[in-house]
């Protein structure tokens, strides 16, 4: 095996911070100047795509294997999403580059809401140090490194170090000899932080392929970081996006030829006749272990920067695995009466029932504005449910492992306003991959909608039945309503039992028979006018100080509906 393990550090922060000047510093510095012991190993960063460099130091441990850092230098822009998104299982430490000019901007805030969902460790980089003021330096950086501690409070990664350095001192035009300040330390830095997770060989192959080319007389090579499983010399693979299955004649790692290959290992994989320029990015799996999904059920936690509600019907860009579609969204809770539930991180339960709701339900509805009050009426007042969960249908299929990251969010929103656009994130817990699961899939995902209806009781028609009006329009089907019970508000029960007539009346019965106070109510009293003398007159008002009895008798009907179910029926709510 390799003499090397691998890390991936990403490299993040907002456009212009340096985050390219900062991996070329890093990997020249690394590969010529304090850690040049082995001769053999101190290859210049082989640059693999536009993003990806590297360089290896020896692990602290005496006797261990060198560490090959791998760095992603991430794109400043909308597509770093992607990106990062699609590297998150294998950053195994984020470097957050800020302009120490500037400060926290934009997208070094999105940069760090990404970090917290995909990475466990992180390194705040102030650049440009150059730029302050040699006077004022040392202060300047005192001042920004206390004000991202502050930012870093609020943050998984609270009390992590922040250290300055400058990558390119002097900017673009300065000579290339001007040497770049801090670097050792930073790498120093790093070395300290790193450790190199466990990695695991079990569960099916899977490889996140960032660069494809062909080399004369051997074949197509796909390089990329291994997410998940192992591979051996001679096994197939498939590339899920083009459904092509291919035997490895050779694999790589650091330039040296390799049998097998596990989670975490940077590795390039030759196969033969395989068009390079069918695939820039993707995946690359054991085969038939992927599936294709055309919609799903994810986990959904908002992310609190993102400014405005998740309403059900609403498109979102959605990344999963490495790619992103649109989808679109709908919401929905657990019960009221389970909204404490310990949630399930990996699984979904297809047995339960779920409350449908317009609005993602959010904890703290100050983030969203003015609409926070017209928070959908099927939340018990005020209280937020621990999890919630999202059916997404895509645009077009997309092929992702289980259990993947998903993100969502406005990839066209203006990236100079200064908002957050990840909105929410979550893990994809079910995959739906049947085309019409409409049909075939959906009506077992039990989600339904309370609804409740108000009428009133039209004339009682003897003891133990009544006829209602007015919780039915004239065209409502009300045999699909026969048999669920209706409250009366003097307090009895009864049962829908058919429609009468034809304007949307209906004939309840009432089991326990209609009570005294019912009858009463309903029995018309001929009105009688007062038609008399002063005596009439004094016993009237002393009747107006006796409370008015209600006028009417009122029905109401609670039922849920299942947003799945192809026939629409209606279900007695509790
Ligand atoms: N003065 C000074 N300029 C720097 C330093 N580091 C980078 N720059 C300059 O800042 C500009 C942006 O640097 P890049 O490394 O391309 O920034 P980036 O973060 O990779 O940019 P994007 O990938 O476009 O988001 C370039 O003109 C660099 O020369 C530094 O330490 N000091
Ligand atoms: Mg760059």
């Amino acid at each position: 095996m390799a003499a090397r393990r691998n890390v991936n550090v990403g490299v993040l922060g907002h456009i212009d911070s340096g985050k390219t000047a900062l991996a070329r510093a890093l990997s020249t510095t690394a590969s010529t100047a304090a850690f040049d012991r082995q001769p053999q190993s101190r290859e210049r960063g082989i640059t693999l795509d536009l993003g990806f460099s590297c360089f290896a130091v020896p692990l602290p441990e005496a006797g261990a294997p060198e560490l090959q850092v791998t760095l992603v230098d991430c794109p400043g822009h909308a597509s770093l999403i992607r990106t990062i998104i699609g590297g998150a299982q294998i950053i195994d430490l984020m470097m957050l580059v800020i302009d120490v000019t500037k400060g926290m901007q934009t997208q070094s805030a999105e940069c760090l809401v990404i970090g917290q969902i995909a990475c466990e460790k992180l390194v705040v980089v102030l650049n440009k140090i150059d730029l302050l003021p040699e006077g004022k330096r040392q202060a300047a950086i005192d001042k920004m490194t206390k004000k991202m501690q502050k930012t870093l409070e609020s943050t998984k990664f609270r009390g992590a170090p922040v250290i300055p350095v400058a990558a390119k001192p002097g900017g673009p035009e300065a000579p290339e000899t001007e040497a770049p300040q801090g670097i050792p330390e930073l790498i120093e830095l790093l070395r300290s932080q790193i450790s190199v997770p466990t990695r695991d060989p079990s569960g099916p192959f899977l490889m996140s392929v960032d660069h494809c080319f062909s080399i004369k007389g051997q074949g197509t090579v796909m390089t990329g970081t291994v997410l998940s499983g192992s591979i051996s010399l001679g096994d197939s693979v498939e590339i899920p996006a083009l459904k092509v299955v291919k035997k490895v004649k050779s694999m790589q790692m650091f330039h040296t030829p390799v049998t097998s290959a596990m989670q975490g290992d940077r590795l390039g994989i030759c196969v033969t006749q395989f068009d390079p320029k069918l695939l820039e990015r993707g995946l690359v799996c054991a085969p038939e272990s992927l599936p294709t999904l055309h919609a799903a059920i994810i986990s959904v936690e908002k992310i609190p920067y993102f400014r405005g509600p998740l309403l059900t019907k609403a498109k979102f860009h959605i990344t999963l695995g490495h790619e992103t579609v649109m989808g679109r969204l709908l919401f929905f809770s657990p019960e009221p009466q389970h909204f404490d539930r310990e949630p399930q991180a990996a699984s979904f339960d297809l047995a339960q029932e779920y409350l449908f709701q317009e609005r993602y339900l959010s904890r703290d509805p100050a983030t969203e504005g003015d609409q926070a009050d017209d928070r959908a009426g099927q939340a018990p007042e005020g209280r937020c449910p621990r999890q919630q969960w999202a059916l997404v249908e895509f645009e077009r299929p997309v092929t992702c492992p289980r259990l993947c990251l998903v993100i969502g969010s406005r990839l066209d929103a203006d990236i100079h306003a200064n908002s957050c656009r990840l909105a929410f994130h979550g893990r994809l817990l079910h995959g739906l991959q049947d085309k019409g699961y409409a049909e075939s899939a959906l009506p077992a995902l039990r989600v339904y909608k309370l609804k409740h209806k108000q009428g009133l009781v039209e004339r009682a028609m003897d003891d133990y039945s009544v006829i209602g009006r007015s919780l039915f329009k004239k065209e409502t089907n009300i045999q699909l309503f026969v048999g669920l019970r209706v409250q009366l508000s003097t307090g009895e029960q009864g049962v829908i039992d058919s429609a009468f007539g034809q304007s949307g009346k209906f004939k309840v019965h009432v089991p326990g028979g209609l009570s005294p106070e019912a009858k009463r109510i309903l029995t018309p009293v001929p009105k009688k006018r007062g038609r008399g003398g002063p005596g009439e007159a004094t016993r009237q008002e002393e009747g107006a100080e006796r409370p008015e009895p209600p006028q009417h008798v009122t029905l109401s009907l609670s039922f849920k509906r299942y947003v799945f179910d192809t026939q629409k029926r209606m279900v007695q709510a509790p």
